[in-house]
Order: structure tokens, then C-alpha cells, then sequence
């Protein structure tokens, strides 16, 4: 089917839009009319107008009113938001314009994810789905963030203040109730932003626990946010029209893993979403969402799909002899039903394969290899920017390091270390937890801070680490620092301070602050695992006729003494050799960390993904 987008100038804007209401969901939806798409990105250029539906009833297309006879000529070009479809075939432009135009395919796509931010962070998770989402809108495709709407009574609260209540309110059947669940939204950067209200998201705290631990009800939590992201599509009339069934949803780990098994269970046997699409997205394989067998009724499936979460502990975990190790697991049921998988680099999408790296889902995830794929992240360049940064003292850049010195001046005073410009600073942020290697740094750093050092740690996580790093605090006073938290600021001006990065994860599925620290001109060490090995190439000072190459350390194995190794040799070339320590600078903070890359190549899988018929249907 052509979809055709018409200029024509007598059309009266009046929009009518379709009320949903299935059983099992009562949609309260407004009639709006006379509706100005928002996604025109340009008023003086035109108004988008009427949709064009395809027999589904999902919009491909919508009509254009060009205010000039210019501005229909800059439609031909497809900015943006010109042109706006989910079909997947050719956008023919017609009337005056006289020939066609072929325009690339864009897509209704569906992020539905525990963390955006800066609505919500605890790491990279909500760095990836506050602007993966971004770049994709920027490049033509209609795009959502669904997401819970926490609110834990402190000053976080604040950013969700821009949100409005789409008064639209849905029923979800789960956990042998039935619950009411309100859709908040914010339209910002060219990406719908939704937000799932409940009273379960209210609670002090961080999105998954708080001081006493993970919360109990958080299996609850995240299968009311998968319903309500599959009704989200249906139900909303975002900018005026619905995203409706043709889209793609990119599942967001565990706490998303749902909304596949949803697809296939609850909505394709009743004719809904069969043209639709899903992706999970492993960020982290560690974390699965498994529960006992015995809550498997609260997820609202059809009893008969157990299967396809049912999952099995191997008999080395089980805790006891009478242990039968059965259990029910999201990511799995995940992983049996999306169209296709996605990690967040290539080195992680072969790991995640073995028996070393795959959590117990090495042989499910390998009998899939076929659709499985890795796509390193992008960063946000816009937030993490030296020239630009907000959170940071001094501005640099490539052409004028100053700045840098003057970020690692203040940095000392700010945490009450000497200062002194010369002496090698050494910097971590992150998790404290066993992904991160916390250990090795433990078991190592007596003998780091034995040479002429400075040492910052920032992270929060498992309580014996952050007692380490107060203790160690107070044993050497002039060279570590522990600043115990999560704080958004301090992490810049760590990244900016520092002259090497220490990441000795023991396993990770692509990284972040490796790729900031490239961006600000610090150098990376880590261990060459993951997307940590796919993005810092070891320094090599007699590559290129001598001019040297390579942009940190990538150590192997992970020891403590691979890692004092690498850190050594870091620490040497930053004294003595001067010019490879720039050459080094110069390389990381030319590269390009934008996403545009990465969308390109999740363009193609979303190709791929529509190409295929559904995997369950
Ligand atoms: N105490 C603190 N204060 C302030 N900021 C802090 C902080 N601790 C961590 N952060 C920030 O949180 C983010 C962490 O990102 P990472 O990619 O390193 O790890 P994470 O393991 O959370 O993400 C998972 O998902 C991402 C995204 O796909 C993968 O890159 C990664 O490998 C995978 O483990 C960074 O922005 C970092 O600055």
C-alpha cells in the first residue's frame, strides 16, 4: 500500500480521533479536534492534518498543509517531522509536487524501560533511555518512552512536574486485583515521554529499593508498567493521534520483559498487534526478575503460557535438598518471545552465548543466535560535553586543555585533597557492586596508594564497600577520597578532574563512563571485557611511524595484578612521556561517541525485525 501525504491548502484541520475500548480495558480518551500535531517542528512550515490509516486501523501517514509554497518545497527534502509513518513501504509525495520522493522508512517505536533520564537514573540504563530515544525521534521516527512515574516525595519530584495527566485511565488485571493505572505525558525533544501513574510508584527511595533493600512488590510494579505500555499505543492520542498496533516496542531488560510475552499471550490471539513488533534489549543479563513458580498468577497471562517463563535452577543454586528449583523468570520469557534481541555491544552479544557470560541463559540465547545482535551505545554529547558542561568549573576542549587543569585543581580543593597539578589522578564512579570489581580494587589499592597517587571513588551499592572506602578515607588522608552516593554533578567533575579512569568491571555489557571519560580527556583503564574491550584500544606508542595509537588500557586477565600493571604503565607514560599522554587525549576526545552511529545500525534491525513475521503469533 502507498501512503500519500497531500498538500493541499483548502483542508480544514479538523482531527477526529478513535475512542479504544476492548474488553478488559476501558479507555477514557478525549476527543480532541482541531489539532496541531506537535511533531511539525516547524509551524511557520505547515500543519500536519488528518491521518492516513492502513485496514488495521494504525496510522502510516498524515496530511500535510504547507503555509508556502517553499515550505512544500522543503517537504520533498523529509525533515524530521515532516513526513511521519510506520509503514514500511515507499512515502510517495504527491499533488503539485510533481514527482515522487523516496523517503527513508520510519517507525512507531515503543520504549518501555524501569529508567529515563534525567526523569530517573541509577545508571546506565537511564542514560541510554533518556536519549537513544532522542536521536531516534531526530531521525524521523514517531517515538515514546513509557515509564513509571516515581515520585518519592523529595526534590526528584520536580521532574516530573512538566508532565500533564492525559486523564486517560486503564484497568490492569494482575496479582488478583484489578488496579487503576493513569498515564501522565510530557512531549520534549521531539519524543512523547508517558508516564505510568500508581500509587506503587510513590515510595521513598530509589526505583527499585531503598535503604532496607530491593522492595518486595517490585514483580508487581514492573508487570503493571508492562500492561500499561502495551495499552499505551491503543489508548493515548498522543499529539492527537494514536501510535497505534503497527509499532515496535523495544523492551528495556527484566523489568520490561513482560510486554513481548504480553504481545503474543494477551493481545495477538484476539487480532491485536499482529503487525507489531518487539525487541528486548539486554543491558544487563545478570539481573533476570525471577520469582518463585508460585507468582506466576499475578502476571494476568493465560495459565497456559507458564512455559514460556517457567525456568529452572540449575542444582548447584538450589538452596536446599526438597528444592525444586522451579521458578518463574521475566527476561526468559522475554528472550522466547520477542521478534528479535539486542545487547549493547558486539563483544557482549557473543558473551552472553557461553556458559562464562550467559547467566544460565547461554543455551536459550545461542538457539537464538540468529536474531541476536549487539549495538554499542552512543552517549548523549549534548549533557556530556567539556566545552559545554554545566556541572563543571572550567570549559575545554581539544584546542585549549587549560580548562582541564583548572576541573582537576577544583576537584582537589573540592574534596579536600592537596592540590597539585602534577600528581596523577586516578578516578572511579559506579555501582558498588561484584559487575564493577569492586573487589580487585579493594585487594589492590594498599599498594596503589603506597606510590606518589591521588584516588577518588564515587559510587553507593553493597555496604561493606562503602564502609572500605570511608575506612581507607581516613588511612590515607592526602591521596583517597570515597564520596559515598549517587550525585549526578560530582560524577562530571570527577570525569573532567581526573587523568585516568580505573573500570575494572568483570563483566560489562557496553559501559559509559569509559566512553565519557574518552569525551573529556581522561584515559581509560579498564578490563578488556565487553563493550569496555570493544571500546578502549591499548595504547601502542610504535604504531603509526611512532606517532602512536589507541586511546587507554584494555587489561586481561581480571587480577589485581593485570590491573596495578596497566595502572603503572598509565601512570608512567602520564609522568614521563608527555607527548603520548596528548596523543592519547587527542584520540578519545576526537572520536565520535554521538548516537547517531548506534541509530543507524538499530535502524537496520528494526528492518529486520519487520521483515520477519512475528515469532509468536
Ligand atoms: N554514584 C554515582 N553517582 C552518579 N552517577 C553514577 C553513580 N554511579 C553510576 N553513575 C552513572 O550511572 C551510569 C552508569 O553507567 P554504566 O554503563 O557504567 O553502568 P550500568 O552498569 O549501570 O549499566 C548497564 O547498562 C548500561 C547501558 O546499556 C551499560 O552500558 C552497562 O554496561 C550495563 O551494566 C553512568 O552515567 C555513571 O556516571
Amino acid at each position: 500500500m502507498k501512503t500519500l501525504l497531500q498538500f493541499c491548502p483548502s483542508f480544514t484541520p479538523v482531527v477526529k480521533l478513535p475512542v479504544h475500548d476492548r474488553k478488559g480495558v476501558i479507555g477514557k480518551v478525549k476527543r480532541w479536534s482541531n489539532v496541531k500535531l506537535k511533531a511539525v517542528n516547524n509551524e511557520k512550515d505547515g500543519v500536519l492534518l488528518g491521518a492516513e490509516k492502513d485496514e488495521s486501523g494504525s496510522i502510516v501517514g498524515f496530511q500535510y498543509l504547507s503555509k508556502s509554497p517553499a515550505a512544500a518545497d522543503d517537504a520533498k527534502v523529509s525533515s524530521s517531522h515532516d513526513i511521519i509513518s510506520n509503514n514500511e513501504e515507499e512515502v510517495i509525495v504527491d499533488g503539485d509536487l510533481a514527482e515522487s520522493t523516496p523517503t527513508k522508512v520510519t517507525y512507531n517505536i515503543v520504549f518501555v524501560t524501569s529508567e529515563a533520564a534525567p526523569y530517573s537514573k541509577t545508571g546506565g540504563l537511564g542514560d541510554v533511555c533518556g536519549s537513544l530515544p532522542i536521536a531516534l525521534a531526530a531521525r524521523g521516527h514517531r517515538v515514546m518512552v513509557v515509564t513509571p512515574r516515581y515520585l518519592s516525595g523529595g526534590p526528584s519530584d520536580k521532574k516530573f512536574a512538566s508532565a500533564v495527566d492525559l486523564d486517560c485511565r486503564i484497568k490492569v488485571s494482575c496479582s488478583g486485583g484489578v488496579q487503576d493505572v493513569a498515564f501522565f505525558h510530557e512531549y520534549r525533544a521531539g519524543v512523547d515521554w508517558v508516564f505510568v501513574d500508581h500509587p506503587s510508584f510513590h515510595r521513598p527511595g530509589n526505583p527499585y529499593g531503598d535503604a532496607y533493600g530491593a522492595f518486595g512488590d517490585n514483580q508487581f510494579r514492573f508487570t503493571l508498567l508492562c500492561h500499561a505500555a502495551c495499552e499505551a499505543p491503543l489508548v493515548l492520542p498522543l499529539g492527537g493521534f494514536t501510535y497505534g498496533e503497527k509499532c515496535l516496542f523495544l523492551a528495556n531488560d527484566w523489568h520490561a520483559g513482560l510486554v513481548p510475552v504480553l504481545l503474543a499471550a494477551k493481545y495477538r490471539p484476539y487480532g491485536v498487534y499482529k503487525d507489531a513488533r518487539s525487541i528486548v534489549v539486554i543491558h544487563n543479563l545478570a539481573h533476570q526478575g525471577v520469582e518463585p513458580a508460585s507468582t506466576y498468577s499475578n502476571f494476568g497471562l493465560p495459565p497456559e503460557w507458564y512455559g514460556a517463563l517457567g525456568w529452572v535452577f540449575p542444582t548447584w543454586a538450589r538452596t536446599h535438598a526438597l528444592d525444586t528449583g522451579e521458578a518463574v523468570n521475566i527476561l526468559k520469557g522475554a528472550i522466547v518471545t520477542a521478534d528479535r534481541i539486542l545487547t549493547v555491544s558486539q563483544g557482549y552479544s557473543w558473551e552472553i552465548t557461553t556458559p562464562e557470560g550467559g547467566n544460565g541463559l547461554d543455551e536459550l540465547l545461542t538457539s537464538r543466535k540468529t536474531v541476536v545482535n549487539g549495538i554499542t551505545n552512543g552517549i548523549d554529547i549534548n549533557e556530556w560535553n567539556p566545552s559545554l558542561d554545566e556541572h563543571i568549573p572550567s570549559h575545554y576542549s581539544l584546542d585549549d586543555l587549560t580548562g582541564k587543569i583548572e576541573c582537576k585543581i577544583a576537584l582537589q580543593r573540592e574534596l579536600g585533597l592537596p592540590v597539585r597539578p602534577d600528581v596523577p589522578l586516578i578516578g572511579f564512579i559506579g555501582r558498588l557492586d561484584y559487575q564493577k570489581g569492586i573487589d580487585i580494587i579493594l585487594s589492590g589499592a594498599q599498594d596503589l596508594l603506597q606510590d606518589d597517587v591521588q584516588f577518588v571513588m564515587l559510587g553507593s551499592g553493597e555496604k561493606q564497600y562503602e564502609d572500605w572506602m570511608r575506612a581507607t578515607e581516613a588511612t590515607f588522608k592526602d591521596k583517597y577520597r570515597g564520596w559515598v552516593g549517587f550525585n549526578v554533578p560530582i560524577s562530571h567533575r570527577i570525569t573532567a578532574g581526573c587523568d585516568i579512569l580505573l573500570m575494572p568491571s568483570r563483566f560489562e555489557p557496553c559501559g559509559l563512563n569509559q566512553l565519557y571519560a574518552m569525551r573529556y580527556g581522561t584515559i581509560p583503564v579498564v578490563h578488556g571485557t565487553g563493550g569496555l574491550g570493544d571500546t578502549v584500544k591499548t595504547f601502542n606508542p610504535f604504531a603509526d611511524e611512532g606517532k602512536g595509537e589507541g586511546t587507554g588500557w584494555a587489561f586481561k586477565p581480571l587480577t589485581r595484578e593485570s590491573m596495578l600493571d596497566a595502572l603503572w604503565i598509565a601512570i608512567e607514560t602520564y609522568r614521563k612521556h608527555k607527548p603520548s599522554w596528548a596523543g592519547l587525549m587527542k584520540r578519545g576526545m576526537e572520536r565520535d561517541y554521538s548516537w547517531d552511529n548506534a541509530a543507524v545500525k538499530y535502524e537496520e534491525v528494526f528492518k529486520w525485525a519487520f521483515i520477519d513475521p512475528p515469532y509468536v503469533s
